[in-house]
């Protein structure tokens, strides 16, 4: 096998995300085990921290910096490339520090403008802690609604972001996302999960060709309503959205009570639970595959992955994080990346014959 990359699909990228959090940890764990050789990729980071939490790790380290993604062509593939932060973080594990900000949200920039210039073929991004960005006053709940944001003011055109969480044995995505709890009847609408199903139903065909995809939405309420007994949301929101959903040809079933919807025979009759809010949809992926589910965002002009769990601020700096979500995620992103070139080369092949 050359030591250098074959030229073809163009680098992933990787952002540090929160760095006192498992990010650093996650991304050294994944270089030192030669995952990110399989493929070229370039991390947006600071390396004077990376160095550090290598150190404290007990890691060695190869690091190259460059200043374009495409510059890691050249790189070994064992060596870890690095596209330097202009905004400095420093390594502190488990203690958050409000100069970090910057340069966390200066990388996911970075990342997004790339991959809306085809520089990078996707973003893979480590976890953000949401508060910590808040307080520098970061305006949006997450990564999945400032992706969107970015996007929309890249490209002019409106992006409604879906979160997909994907794992071996269940897929979900949440209708409402990072709200409060006693917010998500008023921002639930017809319209939304509407939008919602269609983008999934759009997204799994094309860029995961699942033919016909079965979608299985939830109820809100307990039993689903109990046939408008126990809160009406069930048969005045979410049932009218799946018969619209129905007479647009979309395999949309519900509305279920969410507390037999995930049992292994329910599940084996939909390919994705349509989830009224966060953790109706993450409760059951995280129980049922916390190591290997896959934050996907859907709905963007770009690939992004992410792993499902967060910083673990707790464990950060200590060698005991697992990496097999980020793994999983990184894993994920390359597939899309060589799918997405692949209808590319049939699409330009077609339009030439
Ligand atoms: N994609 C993203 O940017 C995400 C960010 N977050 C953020 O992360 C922060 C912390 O969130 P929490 O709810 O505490 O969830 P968390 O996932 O960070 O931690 C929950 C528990 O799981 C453990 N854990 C998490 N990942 C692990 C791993 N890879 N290996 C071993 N143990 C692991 C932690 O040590 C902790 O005990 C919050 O600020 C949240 O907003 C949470 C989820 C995703
Ligand atoms: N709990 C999932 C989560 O917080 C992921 O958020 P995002 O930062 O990927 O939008």
């Amino acid at each position: 096998m050359s030591s250098v990359h074959a030229r073809g699909t163009a680098p992933l990228a990787i952002t540090v995300g929160e760095p006192s959090g498992i990010g650093p940890d996650l991304i050294l764990a994944l270089h030192q085990a030669g995952d990110l050789a399989a493929a070229p990729c370039v991390v947006l980071a600071d390396p004077g921290m990376l160095r550090q939490r290598a150190d404290r790790l007990g890691l060695s380290l190869d690091i190259r910096e460059v200043a374009r993604p495409a510059e890691c062509l050249s790189v070994d593939r064992n060596t870890l490339t690095i596209l330097p932060l202009v905004n400095a973080h420093r390594d502190e594990p488990g203690k958050l520090d409000p100069s970090n900000g910057a340069g966390t949200i200066e990388a996911i920039d970075r990342a997004v403008a790339f991959a809306l210039k085809g520089e990078v073929s996707g973003i893979v991004t480590a976890p953000i802690d949401k508060k910590a960005l808040y307080d520098v006053g970061f305006r949006h709940p997450g990564h999945t609604e400032y992706l969107a944001d970015l996007c929309e003011r890249a490209t002019g055109k409106p992006v409604t972001p879906v979160m997909l969480l994907a794992g071996p044995d269940l897929s979900c995505v949440p209708v409402t996302i990072h709200v409060p709890i006693h917010a998500v009847p008023g921002l639930l609408t017809t319209e939304l999960i509407v939008e919602t199903c269609r983008i999934v139903d759009r997204d799994l065909r094309e860029k995961f060709a699942v033919e016909k995809p079965r979608l299985a939405l939830a109820g809100l309420n307990p039993h689903a309503g109990e046939r408008g007994a126990i809160g009406m949301e069930d048969e005045t929101v979410i049932r009218p959205a799946i018969e619209i959903l129905r007479v647009e040809g979309i395999d949309a079933k519900g509305p279920f009570p969410a507390d037999t919807m995930f049992n292994p025979r329910a599940r084996s009759s939909y390919d994705v639970a349509i989830c009224m809010y966060h953790d109706q949809a993450l409760i059951p992926a995280k129980t049922l595959a916390f190591d290997e589910t896959v934050n996907i965002t859907l709905g963007l002009p770009i690939i992004r992955t992410s792993p499902d769990h967060g910083t673990a601020s707790d464990i950060a700096g200590r060698g005991i994080a697992r990496p097999d979500s980020f793994r999983a995620a990184f894993r994920q992103a390359l597939d899309m990346a060589q799918a997405s070139d692949r209808r590319n080369t049939t699409k330009k092949a077609s339009a030439s014959a």
